[in-house]
Order: structure tokens, then sequence, then C-alpha cells
């Protein structure tokens, strides 16, 4: 999360997104910038619209209105091959890690970069697939299943399998989600590590406040349907805003 890696290339641009279902107003004019090699995390409660600003960010959903331009493209006027394009150019980190559990870690590994990268030989592939295991730190389970791996691997494979084929953009749901702090502490070092060493923008949606402060630049919080202040985790927790005081007291962050 050094600042030093950050250039002042706008990747993902978005202005005054709304979204509703039905009645419910989910976004209500969010503004978000975020520049090449800059992790900005979204905090926020349950419910609160997280995962559908990542919908509309890789295209899964429309806004309603508003715009949102992903390395300069803008994203809901995209033609379906044009979409598939772009989203190459995007790692997704899901919640449940989505390994194919009756696939090798291997045959995990491989499935992305074989189906996107069809011209690389075996031992291209090999060599990626080795990078990616030692980059995370996991070389040792190549030949394992998903179902011997710890939650704290499997989040760590999931991981690799996005960085296989060297994505621009990280988006992360909940990367901590479900594991103990010491593990919670291990992907927040690797979403790091793969900031520097990937040179990868990353939004990282997360209600972990030690996960915001430990790996992002920038921090906000998304309530009802509009974000507070973006700023540096201090910045945004020194406000004397009630809502965003009673989160920070609620997660028992000691050392601001
Ligand atoms: N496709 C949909 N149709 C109707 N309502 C939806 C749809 N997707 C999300 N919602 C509603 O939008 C609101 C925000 O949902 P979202 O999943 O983005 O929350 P979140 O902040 O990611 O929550 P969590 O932290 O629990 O994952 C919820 O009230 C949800 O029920």
């Amino acid at each position: 999360m050094k600042d030093k890696t950050i250039d002042n290339e706008i990747v993902i641009d978005i202005k005054d997104l709304k979204k509703s279902f039905d009645t419910l107003k989910v976004l209500d004019g969010i503004d978000l910038t975020l520049y090449r090699g800059e992790n900005v995390a979204v905090l926020g409660r349950s419910g609160t619209g997280k995962s559908v600003l990542i919908k509309i960010i890789s295209g899964l959903l429309k806004p309603d209105s508003g715009t949102v331009k992903v390395l300069g493209q803008e994203i809901d006027k995209l033609s379906l091959e044009a979409l598939q394009e772009l989203r190459m150019k995007i790692g997704f980190s899901f919640q449940n890690s989505a390994l194919y559990d009756s696939m090798s870690v291997r045959a995990n590994l491989e499935f992305p970069l074989v189906r996107n990268k069809r011209d690389l030989s075996k031992s291209e592939v090999n060599n990626a697939i080795e990078e990616v295991l030692h980059e995370v730190g996991l070389s040792q389970t190549i030949n394992q299943m998903p179902s011997e791996l710890s939650g704290g691997q499997r989040k760590r494979i999931g991981i690799a399998r996005t960085l296989i084929l060297k994505p621009e953009i990280m988006l992360y749901d909940e990367p901590t989600s479900g594991l103990d702090p010491i593990t919670s502490i291990e992907i927040n070092n690797l979403i790091v590590k793969v900031q520097q060493e990937y040179k990868t923008s990353s939004i990282i949606i997360t209600h972990d406040l030690t996960c915001a402060k430990n790996t992002a630049n920038k921090v906000t919080m998304l309530q009802k349907g509009r974000f507070s202040e973006i700023g540096t985790f201090k910045e945004v927790f020194s406000s004397d805003d009630e809502s965003l005081r009673s989160f920070y007291d609620y997660n028992f962050i000691n050392d601001k």
C-alpha cells in the first residue's frame, strides 16, 4: 500500500452512479476515482450495496444512471465481446474463493490460462503456474485438492488463479471474511504484495477495518447509498461523523 507506487492515470472513474431495485435505492450517487497502482477499500455494513457496486464495475449489473469507466471504457456501453476482453484485465477474488472442488490446485490454475491464452506452450503454462504459486507462498500444494486446503490457503489459491492472467485491476470481495486474525494478516500482506509486484489497482470490499487499514491507500464507507469522505484511514476515521465513529468503535481498533 505504498503511495509511491501510485501514478496519476485513472483506471476506474465513477460519476454519480445510481442503482435501485424496485423501491430500494441501493446506490444513490457514488463517485470514485481509482488511480493506477492504488488500493481503495470500500467499507460498509451488510446489505449496503458493496457487492452491487462490484457487479456494476465488472459489467454484471447495469447502472440506472451515472457513468462507470473502467480502463477508459464506459462499461455499460460495451458489446459483449469488448466486455469479455476488458474482463480479462480484471481479477476477481470472491468471498468463497470459487475454486473447482473436483480439480487439483494445478488444474484450477491451468484452467483460466488455457481457456484465455490458447497459444501458450506446455512449459509456459507450467512456469506460469509455478510462478503464481510461489508468489502466494503455496508451491507445495500444487497436487492437492481444494478440500485438503485451509480457508486461508483456498483464498490464496483463488488469488493466484486470478494473478495468473496478470490483471491490471483487482476486485477483492471480503478477502478476510471467515478467516482467523493471523490468517487475515497473511491475506492482507498478500494483497499489498500483489499491488507492489503486479502493479495492480484494487478495490477492496470489506467490513474488516484492519484489512482496510493495512491494505488500502484510501478508504471510504458506503452508507445509505453514498460514500463518506474518501481519504486515508486516519483522515476518514478522525471525522466527527457519528456513523463512522460507531463503525470504528464496533471494530475495536485502538491504534489509530
Ligand atoms: N439482483 C438484485 N435484485 C434485487 N435486490 C438486490 C439484488 N442484488 C442486491 N440486491 C439488494 O441490494 C442490497 C445491497 O446488496 P449487496 O449484496 O450489494 O450488499 P453488501 O453490502 O455486499 O452486503 P454483504 O456485506 O452482506 O455482502 C440488498 O438489500 C440486496 O437485497
